[in-house]
């Protein structure tokens, strides 16, 4: 069964439970507005009962295919609401609320026809394998270079020296990008014009890398035409090349969205469930708004969807308290509510929460809604933690992501290893070839550290040329032989400036958070020390806890 099917067939089941609710719900309702006092406060908790159910159909039956019962759920749920805010109830309003639920229970068979339908996916980047490179290249030397670069950084790459089977790659789903190398060639722009025709028939344009040293203006034209994200002229600089197809893939959106959904109406918020999780975001539910914190703090949400009125919580009151704590003032609230009056929208607005989506609301709708607040607020996020340069956690929040780490560590008795890696002899790397070129040496062993690394590690820029890493589940002895690997990559790499060619090396030290000890404080200095070791002992090698017990 395929993704959409399987969609369809949740999205059935779930259909199939609200009409088993609505043939509970409607008969409970009538009932409930026959026995109602005729006076108040005798009618107060009814009333205040009616209209919380009311409102969860107000903002479920439109998403479910009964928008005319959804309409007149609401507009009843607003005559109650009058009612509680005038406290007041005599015959004539129950009359009119029983009428209202007579003709809400007919409508019980004024579900459209149509069966849901499995919405549109947005593109997601997420890929949890190593990307796959082609590349063109008639130079068989360089081509084994770019090849031997780029391995290191994780990619998988396919060489290709003929042009046939350049369609091929372009109309098949396999490559993750297209390095095209068209230095030498007198065709270039004929090529150009054919990779414009093969991408317009991609459902996606593949990112392209092209290598030429023609820079005009009708050439580049042509390039940006045929879906070219990056131009090098010949020789190529590889590491920054690198870094330009780790842009195209755009390691922002490496991770799935995280959306926490508060809502009590499960059914409803099981079928949003399912909806976003076929665009590929991940959603976690709470019903119980009491555990919310602690949700939170394990799923780290991007966006907070919050339903405005629940049973003895109110959104905008969860939102305040989310509010309360600065930790989370990087995650948007954004209600999903059937709430349309704009005082009361505003009024949420004005308490806590940062923007509103109106149920009901389609299914397409919905994913782009959330979709782009999620992407937005990853952006941002990103933003404000991570290193300009690099991508990587800055100080203090790597410095927080150790604390969590360690705190883990004890708790579960798994070891962690903390490594503290530095570029040798930077100084002199700024001097010969300037501060742009080591910029490029900063970010080549950035990128190089993220690619080897796994995806539970935490990696900061600790400093200017100073890295720290986080390896969970890890103990000192694996964390050496990984930064080993890594240092021997790091060195093999060749970086260009425009006085030569160079090579630079690191120096590490590896604490280790793990048996017998269990120590968590000062695991961060004694890496410190270790690195200071690695240095005094001639560079370019990694120095850890299980080598030496005393510094
Ligand atoms: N290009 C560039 N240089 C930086 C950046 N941040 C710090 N630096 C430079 O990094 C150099 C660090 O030099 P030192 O701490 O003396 O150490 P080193 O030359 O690497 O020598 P050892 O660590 O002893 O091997 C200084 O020259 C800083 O100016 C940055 O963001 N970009």
């Amino acid at each position: 069964m395929d993704k959409a099917e399987q969609l369809h067939q949740r999205l059935a089941i779930l259909a199939k439970g609200f009409r088993a609710r609505l043939d509970n719900e409607l008969p409970a309702l009538d009932k409930q507005m026959r026995e109602l006092p005729e006076s108040w406060p005798a009618a107060a908790d009814s009333l205040q009962r009616t209209r919380d159910q009311l409102h969860k159909l107000a903002g479920a039956a439109g998403t479910f295919g009964y928008p005319a019962l959804g309409s007149k759920a609401h507009e009843l749920e607003y005559q109650v609401r009058d009612l509680i805010e005038q406290q007041q109830c005599d015959n004539a309003a129950r009359q009119a609320l029983i009428e209202g639920v007579i003709e809400l229970a007919q409508l019980r068979h004024s579900a459209t026809t149509e069966s849901p339908t499995a919405p549109a996916e947005p593109a997601s980047e997420y890929v949890d394998r190593p990307r796959v490179i082609y590349v063109f290249e008639q130079d068989d030397q360089f081509a084994k270079r770019l090849r031997h670069t780029l391995e290191s950084f994780g990619y998988q790459v396919i060489l290709h020296s003929t042009l046939d089977e350049l369609q091929q790659v372009l109309t098949t789903d396999k490559a993750d990008a297209l390095i095209f190398d068209l230095s030498g060639g007198a065709q270039s722009t004929e090529l150009l014009e054919n990779l414009q025709r093969l991408q317009d028939q991609r459902h996606k344009p593949l990112p392209l890398i092209l290598i030429s040293d023609r820079e005009d203006f009708t050439f580049q034209l042509s390039a940006v035409r045929a879906g070219a994200q990056g131009l090098f002229p010949t020789p190529v600089d590889l590491t920054a090349l690198e870094n330009q197809l780790e842009r195209c893939f755009n390691n922002l959106h490496s991770e799935p969205f995280r959306i926490l959904l508060v809502d009590d109406d499960e059914t409803l918020a099981q079928r949003y469930q399912a909806v976003l999780n076929s665009a590929a975001m991940r959603v976690e539910i709470v019903s119980d708004p009491r555990i919310l914190l602690e949700r939170m703090d394990a799923f780290l949400p991007d966006v907070i969807l919050m339903d405005i009125n629940m049973p003895n919580y109110s959104g905008p009151e969860l939102a305040q308290m989310i509010r309360l704590n600065d930790s989370w003032l990087r995650v948007p609230v954004v209600y999903l509510s059937a709430e349309t009056d704009a005082t009361r929208q505003k009024d949420a607005l004005f308490k806590a929460g940062d923007d509103f989506i109106t149920k009901p609301i389609s299914d397409n709708a919905l994913i782009n809604a959330v979709y782009s607040r999620a992407q937005r607020a990853r952006l941002l996020s990103q933003a404000l933690a991570r290193d300009s340069l690099t991508g990587l956690l800055k100080h203090a929040d790597i410095k927080e992501q150790i604390e969590i780490e360690l705190e883990r560590a004890c708790r579960t008795r798994r070891p962690v290893s903390i490594a503290m890696i530095d570029i040798d002899h930077f100084k002199s790397v700024n001097d010969q070839y300037g501060h742009a070129v080591g910029d490029n040496v900063i970010r080549a062993l950035a990128n190089l550290l993220r690619q080897r690394l796994r995806k539970i590690d935490r990696l900061g820029r600790y400093g200017g040329e100073e890295f720290v890493a986080v390896l969970p589940d890890c103990h000192a002895e694996d964390a050496k032989r990984i930064l080993d690997e890594i240092r021997v990559a790091f060195n093999e790499l060749q970086f260009s400036a425009s006085n030569g060619l160079f090579h630079c090396s690191f120096s590490a030290g590896v604490s280790a958070c793990q048996a017998p000890l269990w120590e968590t404080s000062g695991q961060l200095a004694s890496a410190d020390a270790r690195l200071y070791l690695a240095k005094s002992q001639g560079r370019n090698c990694i120095v850890s806890t299980a080598d030496t017990t005393q510094v």
